[in-house]
């Protein structure tokens, strides 16, 4: 039966193949003109991409025998996250634990096995936490493991984790699940901001920190000097670090038995009541909701009747195992262990994440959970085409069920109808937010200028949070007598040439330095406190420019500030564009609107009448531009009889008409809300 359902399965996952990873056929065989057929083929691609990525049948004999988790105790058993600054070598170090515990292939033919979604492998980095149980034969000399001291089987649970500073979330949550990290870095980069950002965050779980210098073989390499950085910046013993090349494979025999013999096991206790974190979740098309958790204490088998702290709804685990890197059913999950749990929950919703799931009979303490999400960047999402929206709103529905960390409210503008305000961790997580919903859900959408979380206070006392400037009223009749704007504690690393234009750049942006000090000879480090909006908005790609790359940039939220805060008004012909209105600094005010609209100017194309472009503070207009009439005959220079050409010519302006958007009597074309993200 199984063997039955597996074949079946391949044969669907094969014909489907050309289908999913070739969107062109998509349009080939509907004539992109069936939006639901299309919509649902998407859906139907994505859930099977995931499906073979994520529960694809192993060809491996080994795979398909039971794996018997009573074996592993939990002094059998660690738990340990690879943490690092970006690109420093994670998801390949994590490839080759793989390998080397035979639990992927060796030459699998796919680098960066854990990093499965669409948008990781086109961008190279990791966005999701992804889990995968290894088991590995190592032998310790004090430990009685096992009585006749020969080698234990033990089980090893690795956490791979996003490197950019918009995911440290889902790092704070893995290291949650870990008794000790595996700190990446660069041999030739050394120690850079999410470096010290991560040792952190593993050092204030009270994780067992192992530095592993990458990279060794690069011909820059300089493990001494990064021995000497991890000395005297997190005070780790050089005689600690292992060196390894997670290219050339040079190094890596260390690695597991440091794991085994320096992390602790998990301290959870196998007699008390079951107490299970639940670490993230995910839709499944088939499979529904599933949670990925960590067994704290007692155990959890398939069939039992579970509950939640969080909202006190009562499940069955209907499917219990670990990730193999796939899922791979095990019937049970004992203390200390990783793994995955189905339970019929309907949505991701009802999965919170940092919940307590317990034996519905029982009475448990809530494990403490994590700090929620917290949102630093909001941004309007619109569907190109108004009449889209239900397309849209579904695409966004689907697309949280996997990624529960945005926060979603319905809102409305007069320029671009209905749409969402949404509340992103940073930019890069809005950006891989529009792309995984172009790519994974079809959809077509126009964002508006990103915003962050203003204060505002009324003459009348009350206090208002501002997500969307459209929402402040620019009428002065109501009077705000003081902002806020929050703020974020910012750690940068750059090379000492470096060290004048980088203190420039963030006085510009209204920073005030903290902390400066020097790593070694040759690198600098600096601490700021900067408004976030001034961050938001290409600081972190003009300090790479003005450091040829060098610069490393982590933050994290610091307090509110109070600022001088005003709302700036677009105007187009005299009517204001709320989608485009943003909120700046006093100071700020009269170069960001000239900025604004120099940039629409070149965007927004001449039309059949005059278009006034205005920037205005209230009813003070601070700058002004004029688009001059023209009428555009796109026949002009096709002169004959050849009327098919002319057809061609004027389906291609009809083409570009649709995506532009009216407001009011003008046609603004989609890359005019581009260009004002630009803008800071
Ligand atoms: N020369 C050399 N290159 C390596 C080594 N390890 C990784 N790389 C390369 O470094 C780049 C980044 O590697 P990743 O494994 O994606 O880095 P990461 O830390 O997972 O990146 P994020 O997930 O985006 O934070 C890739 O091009 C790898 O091929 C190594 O030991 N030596």
């Amino acid at each position: 039966m199984g063997s039955l359902s597996i074949a079946s399965k391949r044969l669907r996952q094969s014909r489907y193949l050309s289908l999913l990873f070739n969107s062109s056929s998509l349009s080939n065989i509907y004539g992109g003109k069936s939006p639901e057929l299309e919509s649902r083929l998407i859906s139907r691609r994505t859930a099977l991409s995931r499906a073979l990525f994520c529960s694809q049948p192993r060809q491996n004999s080994r795979e398909n025998s039971r794996i018997d988790l009573t074996q592993y105790p939990p002094e059998l058993i660690r738990n340990f996250s690879i943490i690092a600054h970006i690109d420093h070598g994670k998801s390949t170090l994590a490839d080759r634990l793989l390998e080397l515990t035979g639990t992927i292939k060796k030459g699998h033919g796919q680098p960066q096995y854990l990093d499965k979604l669409q948008v990781e492998r086109e961008r190279g980095i990791t966005v999701k936490a992804q889990t995968a149980t290894m088991f590995y034969k190592h032998s310790i000399q004090e430990a009685s493991c096992s009585d006749d001291q020969g080698p234990a089987n033990f089980l090893l649970n690795l956490i791979d984790t996003p490197g950019h500073v918009d995911f440290s979330y889902e790092v704070s949550r893995s290291l949650a699940a870990c008794q000790g990290a595996l700190l990446v870095v660069d041999a030739a980069q050394g120690v850079q901001a999410q470096t010290v950002a991560n040792f952190y965050l593993a050092f204030e779980s009270n994780l067992t920190i192992i530095p592993v210098i990458n990279k060794i073989d690069q011909p820059t390499a300089d493990p001494d000097g990064v021995k000497a950085q991890l000395k005297s910046m997190f005070d780790l013993d050089p005689s600690d670090a292992l060196l390894t090349s997670a290219k050339t494979g040079e190094g890596l025999e260390q690695v597991l038995p440091a794991v085994i013999e320096r992390i602790p096991a998990p301290p959870g206790k196998s007699d008390s009541p079951l107490r299970v974190l639940l670490l993230d979740s995910y839709y499944d098309e088939y499979k529904g909701v599933i949670c990925h958790v960590a067994v704290v204490d007692g155990a959890l088998r398939k069939g039992d009747k579970i509950s939640s702290a969080a909202t006190g709804q009562a499940y069955e685990a209907l499917d219990v195992g670990i990730m193999h890197p796939e899922l791979k059913s095990t019937g049970m999950l004992l203390t200390g262990q990783v793994g995955y749990v189905v339970s019929g929950m309907r949505s991701t919703k009802e999965a919170r994440v940092g919940d307590t799931l317990f034996h519905s009979r029982s009475t448990v303490e809530p494990l403490p959970g994590f700090k929620p999400a917290k949102h630093m960047v909001f941004s309007g999402l619109y569907p190109a085409d108004g009449s889209d929206f239900e397309a849209l709103n579904h695409a966004i529905e689907r697309l949280t069920c996997n990624d529960a960390s945005v926060s979603i409210t319905k809102e409305s503008s007069t320029a671009l109808g209905l749409g969402f305000r949404c509340g992103f961790l940073g930019l890069l997580h809005m950006d891989v937010f529009h792309q995984r919903l172009e790519q994974e859900y079809g959809a077509h959408v126009i964002s508006t200028v990103p915003t962050v979380p203003y204060i505002f206070e009324y003459s009348d006392g009350s206090k208002l949070q501002v997500e969307n400037p459209a929402a402040l009223p620019s009428n002065p009749k109501q009077r705000v007598t003081a902002c806020w704007e929050p703020t974020v504690m910012a750690t940068i690393i750059i090379p000492s040439q470096y060290v004048g234009s980088v203190i420039t750049l963030c006085a510009e942006r209204r920073g005030q330095q903290l902390e400066y000090s020097f790593i070694d000879s040759q690198r600098a480090f600096m601490k700021y406190r900067l408004p976030l909006r001034e961050i938001v908005v290409d600081f972190y790609n003009e300090l790479k420019s003005l450091t040829s790359g060098y610069a490393s940039f982590d933050y994290e939220d610091a307090d509110y500030q109070e600022s001088d805060l005003v709302k700036l008004d677009i105007l187009l012909n005299g009517q204001p564009v709320d989608a485009m209105a943003t909120i700046v600094h006093k100071l700020k005010a009269y170069r960001v609107g000239r900025e604004l609209v120099d940039k629409l100017k070149k965007v927004i194309d001449r039309q059949m009448f005059e278009i006034s472009l205005q920037a205005a503070i209230g009813s003070k207009v601070i700058a002004r531009e004029t688009i001059s009439a023209m009428r555009k005959n796109v026949l002009a220079k096709c002169y004959g009889g050849d009327v098919t050409r002319k057809r061609k010519l004027l389906e291609k302006q009809k083409e570009g008409k649709k995506r532009m958007k009216r407001v009011g009597s003008v046609d603004i074309p989609q890359e005019a809300f581009h260009e004002l993200l630009k803008v800071s």
